[in-house]
C-alpha cells in the first residue's frame, strides 16, 4: 500500500496581509516556518517515510518541503521542481487585498473568483510587466503554456500530466510520495484524487502546514484519508 502525502505550503507573508498571491514568488511569514516545521514533526510522528518528494518553483512550497523533510530527517529525498504544482494563478488579481477587492466588486465576485470551478480571473496579457512570460524560471517553457490567469479547471489540466507521468505510476510501483504545494494545486489534485464533483469542490479547503495523508491500494483507489494535527 502506498502512501501520498500533501501540504499545502505554510502561511506566507501575503496570507498574511491577505494579497492574491498566485505566481508571485512570496516567501513565508515566520509562522509560516513554524508550520512547515510543525509538518515535519507530525510527519515523524507519524512514521511516514518517503521515496520521491515534490514542489512548485516558488519559494514558500520549495521552503516548506525543505522544513519538512529536514524535521523528519529526509532532507535527502530525491525532489522534483514544477511549475505544474504552482499556485492557480490569479491573473490581474495578484498583489491585490482580498478585502479591499470584496469592497470593490462585492463578496460574491470574490467568492466566484476564489472559489468557482470554472471562472477565470480577470487575465494579464503577455506584454503586462507581470507577466510570468519574463520570468527566467519559465523560459524553457512553451510561451503557450504559460498563464495569464487561472481557474480551477484550467489548474488541474496542468497539474494532470504530472499525476499520469511521475507520481501515478510511482504509487503504484508502491513508492511513498509527499507533494508540497498551494492551495489551488492541490485542491485540484485532491478533486482527481478524491472524484469530487465541480459543486462540492467549492466548499475544500486546505489549510496552511496541515499535512493530508492518502493511503492507496494496488489499483490507485483512496483506502484511507487523514489529516495530521497536535
Ligand atoms: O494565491 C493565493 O492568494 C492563495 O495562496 C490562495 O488563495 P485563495 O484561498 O484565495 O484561493
Amino acid at each position: 500500500m502506498s502512501k501520498l502525502v500533501l501540504i499545502r505550503h505554510g502561511q506566507s507573508q501575503w496570507n498574511l496581509s491577505n494579497q492574491f498571491t498566485g505566481w508571485e514568488d512570496v516567501d513565508l511569514s515566520d509562522k509560516g516556518v513554524e508550520e512547515a516545521k510543525e509538518a515535519g514533526k507530525l510527519v515523524k510522528k507519524a512514521g511516514l517515510e518517503f521515496d520521491f518528494a515534490y514542489t512548485s518553483v516558488l519559494k514558500r512550497a520549495i521552503k516548506t518541503l525543505h522544513y519538512a523533510l529536514e524535521e523528519s530527517d529526509q532532507l535527502w529525498v530525491p525532489e522534483t521542481k514544477t511549475w505544474r504544482l504552482n499556485e492557480r494563478h490569479y491573473g490581474r488579481l495578484q498583489g491585490l487585498n482580498k478585502e479591499e477587492t470584496a469592497e470593490k466588486y462585492g463578496d460574491e465576485q470574490v467568492h466566484i473568483w476564489r472559489r468557482s470551478y470554472d471562472t477565470l480571473p480577470p487575465l494579464l496579457s503577455a506584454d503586462d510587466e507581470g507577466s510570468a512570460v519574463n520570468d527566467r524560471r519559465y523560459k524553457d517553457l512553451d510561451p503557450n503554456l504559460i498563464p495569464g490567469g487561472e481557474n480551477l479547471k484550467v489548474t488541474l489540466e496542468r497539474v494532470m500530466p504530472l499525476w499520469a507521468d511521475e507520481i501515478a505510476p510511482k504509487l503504484l510501483d508502491n513508492k511513498n510520495v509527499i507533494i508540497a504545494a498551494h492551495g489551488n494545486s492541490l485542491r485540484a489534485l485532491s478533486k482527481y484524487i478524491e472524484r469530487i464533483s465541480d459543486d462540492d469542490i467549492m466548499d475544500l479547503e486546505m489549510k496552511t502546514g496541515e499535512p493530508v495523508v492518502y493511503e492507496f491500494n494496488d489499483k490507485l483507489e483512496v483506502v484511507n484519508k487523514s489529516k495530521l494535527d497536535k
